[in-house]
Protein backbone atom coordinates (compact mmCIF):
# COMPACT_ATOMS: atom_id res chain seq x y z
CA UNK A 1 0.00 0.00 0.00
CA UNK A 2 1.32 4.14 -0.74
CA UNK A 3 1.15 5.56 2.96
CA UNK A 4 2.33 8.66 3.66
CA UNK A 5 2.71 9.75 6.98
CA UNK A 6 3.69 13.51 8.49
CA UNK A 7 3.42 15.23 11.89
CA UNK A 8 5.16 17.60 13.97
CA UNK A 9 7.85 17.80 16.84
CA UNK A 10 5.50 16.13 19.03
CA UNK A 11 5.01 12.93 16.80
CA UNK A 12 8.55 12.80 15.28
CA UNK A 13 10.18 10.03 17.29
CA UNK A 14 6.46 7.71 16.64
CA UNK A 15 6.65 9.10 12.71
CA UNK A 16 9.91 7.31 13.14
CA UNK A 17 8.98 4.02 14.70
CA UNK A 18 5.91 3.30 12.65
CA UNK A 19 7.45 4.14 9.19
CA UNK A 20 10.06 1.65 9.91
CA UNK A 21 7.79 -0.38 11.00
CA UNK A 22 5.61 -0.04 7.86
CA UNK A 23 8.10 -0.21 5.58
CA UNK A 24 9.39 -3.78 6.56
CA UNK A 25 5.71 -4.66 6.54
CA UNK A 26 7.02 -3.53 2.16
CA UNK A 27 4.76 -0.55 2.05
CA UNK A 28 5.76 2.08 0.19
CA UNK A 29 5.49 4.96 2.58
CA UNK A 30 6.57 8.97 1.96
CA UNK A 31 7.81 11.30 4.75
CA UNK A 32 6.38 14.55 4.39
CA UNK A 33 8.29 15.18 7.49
CA UNK A 34 9.23 16.82 10.21
CA UNK A 35 12.75 15.50 9.80
CA UNK A 36 13.67 16.27 13.57
CA UNK A 37 12.34 17.00 17.18
CA UNK A 38 13.34 20.89 16.63
CA UNK A 39 9.87 22.95 17.28
CA UNK A 40 7.92 23.27 14.30
CA UNK A 41 4.18 24.19 12.86
CA UNK A 42 2.28 20.89 11.63
CA UNK A 43 0.32 22.23 9.01
CA UNK A 44 3.37 22.81 7.01
CA UNK A 45 3.75 18.51 6.82
CA UNK A 46 0.16 18.20 7.16
CA UNK A 47 -1.13 20.14 4.29
CA UNK A 48 0.75 18.60 1.58
CA UNK A 49 0.04 15.12 3.01
CA UNK A 50 -3.50 15.57 2.83
CA UNK A 51 -2.98 17.09 -0.80
CA UNK A 52 -1.22 13.97 -1.66
CA UNK A 53 -3.83 11.75 -0.39
CA UNK A 54 -6.58 13.97 -1.73
CA UNK A 55 -5.11 13.64 -5.91
CA UNK A 56 -5.10 9.67 -4.86
CA UNK A 57 -0.64 9.48 -4.84
CA UNK A 58 -1.24 7.89 -1.42
CA UNK A 59 -3.69 5.94 -0.41
CA UNK A 60 -4.23 6.36 3.48
CA UNK A 61 -2.46 8.75 5.61
CA UNK A 62 -1.32 8.79 9.37
CA UNK A 63 -0.42 12.09 10.68
CA UNK A 64 1.28 12.13 14.33
CA UNK A 65 1.27 15.08 16.65
CA UNK A 66 0.98 15.54 20.47
CA UNK A 67 -2.49 15.59 21.01
CA UNK A 68 -3.30 14.75 17.53
CA UNK A 69 -6.38 17.79 17.45
CA UNK A 70 -3.64 19.80 15.29
CA UNK A 71 -2.73 17.58 12.54
CA UNK A 72 -6.50 16.72 12.40
CA UNK A 73 -7.82 19.54 12.04
CA UNK A 74 -5.48 20.72 9.64
CA UNK A 75 -6.35 17.19 7.09
CA UNK A 76 -9.97 18.12 7.82
CA UNK A 77 -9.76 21.03 5.88
CA UNK A 78 -9.57 19.02 2.49
CA UNK A 79 -12.35 18.22 0.97
CA UNK A 80 -11.76 14.54 0.35
CA UNK A 81 -10.26 13.84 3.84
CA UNK A 82 -11.66 11.99 6.30
CA UNK A 83 -9.34 12.46 9.51
CA UNK A 84 -10.41 10.56 12.97
CA UNK A 85 -8.60 10.88 15.82
CA UNK A 86 -7.62 7.60 17.56
CA UNK A 87 -6.13 6.26 20.63
CA UNK A 88 -7.38 2.73 20.80
CA UNK A 89 -7.65 -0.02 18.31
CA UNK A 90 -10.98 -0.14 18.35
CA UNK A 91 -11.66 3.47 16.95
CA UNK A 92 -9.26 2.66 14.38
CA UNK A 93 -11.32 -0.58 13.23
CA UNK A 94 -14.55 2.21 13.55
CA UNK A 95 -12.48 5.04 11.35
CA UNK A 96 -12.39 2.35 8.91
CA UNK A 97 -15.63 0.42 8.91
CA UNK A 98 -18.20 3.25 9.18
CA UNK A 99 -16.54 6.21 8.32
CA UNK A 100 -14.15 5.69 5.28
CA UNK A 101 -11.69 7.68 7.08
CA UNK A 102 -8.38 8.12 4.94
CA UNK A 103 -6.18 9.65 7.58
CA UNK A 104 -5.52 8.29 11.13
CA UNK A 105 -4.50 11.17 13.84
CA UNK A 106 -2.52 10.19 16.53
CA UNK A 107 -1.73 11.48 19.89
CA UNK A 108 1.53 10.49 20.36
CA UNK A 109 2.01 12.42 24.02
CA UNK A 110 -0.91 10.53 25.43
CA UNK A 111 -0.27 6.61 23.98
CA UNK A 112 2.56 4.40 23.89
CA UNK A 113 4.20 3.73 20.95
CA UNK A 114 2.71 -0.24 21.06
CA UNK A 115 -0.20 1.54 20.59
CA UNK A 116 0.09 3.35 18.42
CA UNK A 117 1.72 0.93 16.13
CA UNK A 118 -1.39 -1.55 16.68
CA UNK A 119 -3.76 1.47 16.09
CA UNK A 120 -1.91 1.76 12.44
CA UNK A 121 -1.66 -1.89 11.69
CA UNK A 122 -5.41 -2.27 12.61
CA UNK A 123 -6.16 0.80 10.39
CA UNK A 124 -4.51 -0.16 7.41
CA UNK A 125 -5.84 -3.49 7.84
CA UNK A 126 -9.62 -2.09 8.25
CA UNK A 127 -11.80 -2.12 5.46
CA UNK A 128 -14.55 0.06 4.94
CA UNK A 129 -18.08 -1.48 5.22
CA UNK A 130 -20.07 0.97 3.18
CA UNK A 131 -23.77 -0.18 2.75
CA UNK A 132 -25.55 2.81 5.22
CA UNK A 133 -22.04 4.35 6.10
CA UNK A 134 -21.74 4.89 2.69
CA UNK A 135 -24.82 7.43 2.70
CA UNK A 136 -23.72 8.68 5.89
CA UNK A 137 -20.20 9.35 4.62
CA UNK A 138 -21.74 10.94 1.18
CA UNK A 139 -23.60 13.66 3.25
CA UNK A 140 -20.42 14.85 5.51
CA UNK A 141 -19.44 16.93 2.50
CA UNK A 142 -20.30 20.26 2.79
CA UNK A 143 -22.80 21.07 -0.70
O1 LIG B 1 -1.36 20.83 17.74
C1 LIG B 1 -1.29 20.19 18.71
C2 LIG B 1 -2.31 20.31 19.72
O2 LIG B 1 -3.50 20.13 19.07
C3 LIG B 1 -0.21 19.22 18.94
O3 LIG B 1 -0.43 18.46 20.07
C4 LIG B 1 1.18 19.83 19.00
O4 LIG B 1 2.02 18.75 18.90
C5 LIG B 1 1.44 20.60 20.26
O5 LIG B 1 0.59 21.72 20.34
C6 LIG B 1 2.90 21.02 20.32
O6 LIG B 1 3.13 21.69 21.52
P1 LIG B 1 4.54 22.31 21.92
O7 LIG B 1 4.32 22.88 23.28
O8 LIG B 1 4.87 23.36 20.90
O9 LIG B 1 5.55 21.21 21.88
Amino acid sequence: MKIGIGGDHAGFAYKQQVKQMLEEQGHEVRDFGPNSEESTDYPDYVHPLASAIESGEFQLGIAICGSGNGVCMTVNKHQNIRGALVWNTELAALARQHNNANVVCIPARFIDLDLAKSIVNTFIETNFEGGRHQRRVDKIACQ
